[in-house]
């Protein structure tokens, strides 16, 4: 109990009334409306059920009085007198507005749980966008966005409901209370003890779920993981080649299962809590209920009146369960709730400086990268090391080197995706990070190795690269005639409008390499200075490759290209070639200066040539 207190402590509390009042704030936010609607309707459900409990008392009084008088045998039921039937009526009309009342709240809360879920998704997806790179490759993002994308569907309608149920329960508890105390005031503080072993035992489970979801995150997504792996189309090849299907099952199973016996481990000390609570509660009934036969026998209740206070103190037990059970609700989503706004108050570490500079148009002097050594995290290893890099404007530089050297971080850097650990990187002698970041990315044309296949039309997969030209822009076809990708595009089915891939319905599967070529459409769309193509020909075949690279120049028209390819006769043509190993730049210079040099590019050069005549040979 001691630590339950402790879990229990101010800083929750605090931080849990923070989260109801920011969640109120969003609700009104995205809803205000229907929001108020819904507390008319509460107010209404509240108040209706305690006017129907004092007009059937009224109804039972004067049937009480009735017998009394009047001979019952010559009583008819068509006959009932007009007070009692004045009663019934109001009774039924009562009833009715309350079912009336309950079946619009419902409707309301449908729509309000709707749009504030689909506003959460907003602020997620808004914040998402916007964030750093580098929170995409961190674990601890991931599990943060797990946790709070896991309860966006259901947690912000929880906590409407338990917030509606609060008022509910609150105002009609109140009514009963005056009721109660009127009789006797024990009763109240009955009603109130034998309540809070419910309570208690909702707000320990509330804690207890929270702590074990947050703990079992990772678990979850890996479990999720596997899900993916065995139903997804991206692994549905290596499963069945390399008979993989059976042991990511089994996987998955062994995750499920653990998780699985520690969710119902937890539920069965709810439910052994819960069950106290009900023997309490039943145990109050009783008890109340022997003092109202004590006071009706004593002359001091009439029959109406017992019925009215039995009714009343088993409503006052289900509107205070109610009450105490939406407080320990509101308390449980608004935990979870944290894990949201934990993500949504993520900030951008890569933002504009105070006064930021565009970039020249035309870039006259070009970019230089001054000592810039970088660690993709604290504590983690440079993997470049003191690179000291001119790019003439118009150059068409190559980065070569072997797996791991660095060439893509050293673009990141470039793209300003990171910020150089130490040294600058400058355009036009302005650092970087000077420079306004949307209008730096602007100037980029950008296309990586892990480019993006989007299932969406031809058209739009090529006209991302420029969102601002118009969608039938005929810059669009001239692109994709540039990447060599036109007629392909024109000969499927409905030419630039057919839908790519195969996750929707009507799509056509391209082939790797044609994705890539609409990949390399996209960034020739672009009207940007700068164009980097990171490996933009892995899974292209030799000839269309080597088309490309010779015409590079004609392609990008007096643009400064960076381009990365491990397959060096392409890059050759390059004005200058920097070659990284480890990430340092050991060498650079045009081809044939590299070639005499006879050093580490030579090597790799003639290594690669040597293939080549070995293939042919054979
Ligand atoms: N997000 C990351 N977090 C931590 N380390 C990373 C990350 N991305 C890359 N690295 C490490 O940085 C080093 C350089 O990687 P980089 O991708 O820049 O090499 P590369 O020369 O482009 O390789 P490749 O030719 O295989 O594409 C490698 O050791 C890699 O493991």
């Amino acid at each position: 109990m001691q630590q339950w207190i402790r879990k229990f402590d101010r800083k929750n509390i605090n931080r849990a009334a923070r989260h109801i009042i920011d969640t109120v704030m969003l609700i009104w936010e995205c809803a205000a409306g229907w929001f108020i609607l819904a507390l008319v309707l509460v107010v209404a459900q509240a108040i209706l059920p305690l006017a129907a409990l004092y007009i059937s008392k009224l109804v039972f009084d004067s049937v009480t009085v009735a017998f009394g008088t009047a001979d019952p045998i010559a009583i008819d039921a068509a006959v009932i007198g007009p007070e009692i039937t004045r009663y019934v009526v109001l009774l039924g009309v009562l009833l009715l507005l309350n079912n009336l009342a309950t079946l619009a709240l419902d409707f309301v809360f449908d729509i309000l749980s709707q749009l504030v879920t689909d506003h959460i998704y907003h602020l997620l997806h808004t914040k998402a966008a916007s964030i750093d790179l580098a929170f995409f490759e961190n674990p601890d993002y991931f599990n943060m966005l797990y946790r709070a994308q896991d309860e966006v569907e259901y947690r912000p309608a929880q906590l409407i409901e338990a917030l509606i149920s609060m008022l509910k329960n609150g105002i009609s508890m109140v009514g009963i209370a005056v009721l109660l105390v009127s009789l006797y005031s024990q009763l109240i503080v009955i009603l109130v003890v034998a309540s809070l072993p419910g309570f208690v035992a909702r707000l320990w489970y509330a804690i207890r779920q929270y702590r074990w979801k947050r703990r079992v995150a990772p678990i979850e997504r890996r479990s999720w993981y596997f899900n993916d792996m065995l139903t997804g189309r991206a692994n549905a090849k290596e499963n069945r080649l390399f008979g993989l299907g059976a042991h990511f099952t089994e996987q998955s199973d062994g995750l499920r299962s653990s998780l699985r016996g520690q969710r119902i481990r937890m539920a069965s000390q709810y439910y052994f809590a819960e069950l106290l609570a009900q023997v309490s509660a039943t145990g109050a009934l009783i008890f109340a209920f022997v003092i109202m036969i004590q006071r009706a026998l004593a002359g001091l209740l009439t029959v109406g009146d017992l019925v009215m206070y039995y009714t009343g103190f088993q409503n006052g037990q289900a509107y205070l369960r109610g009450f105490l059970g939406g407080l320990a609700k509101l308390y449980e989503n608004s935990l979870f709730l944290s894990n949201l706004y934990e993500l949504l108050a993520l900030e951008p570490k890569l933002v504009d400086s105070a006064a930021p500079r565009f970039l020249p148009q035309p870039i006259k002097q070009g970019i230089r990268f001054d000592d810039v050594s970088f660690a993709y995290g604290p504590g983690l290893p440079n993997v470049l090391h003191n690179i000291d890099l001119t790019i003439k404007p118009g150059e068409v530089i190559a980065l070569v080197g072997e797996n791991g050297s660095g060439k893509t971080t050293l673009v990141k850097l470039l793209c300003r995706l990171y910020d150089a650990t130490s040294g600058t990187i400058s355009i036009d002698g302005t650092p970087i990070q000077n420079i306004k970041l949307a209008n730096l990315r602007e100037n980029y044309s950008v296309i990586f190795q892990d480019f993006v296949q989007y299932y969406l039309t031809a058209r739009e997969n090529i006209w991302f690269g420029n969102i601002n030209l118009p969608q039938d822009s005929e810059q669009i076809s001239l692109a994709a005639q540039k990447a060599g990708v036109d007629e392909m595009i024109t000969q499927m089915r409905n030419g630039y409008d057919t839908l790519l891939g195969k996750w929707l319905e009507d799509g056509e599967e391209a082939s790797g390499g044609n994705w890539q070529k609409i990949a390399l459409a996209r960034a020739f769309l672009r009207d940007s200075q700068i164009i980097i193509l990171d490996e933009p020909t892995s899974a292209i075949d030799a000839i269309a490759e080597e088309a490309l690279f010779k015409k590079i120049r004609e392609l990008t028209a007096g643009k400064t290209v960076i381009l990365i390819s491990h397959r060096l006769s392409s890059v050759k043509m390059a004005d200058t070639i920097h070659v990284l190993d480890q990430g340092r730049i050991i060498e650079s210079g045009p081809h044939e200066a590299l070639m005499a040099h006879n050093g580490q590019y030579a090597r790799m050069f003639n290594a690669q040539a040597q293939y080549y005549i070995t293939s042919v040979a054979n």
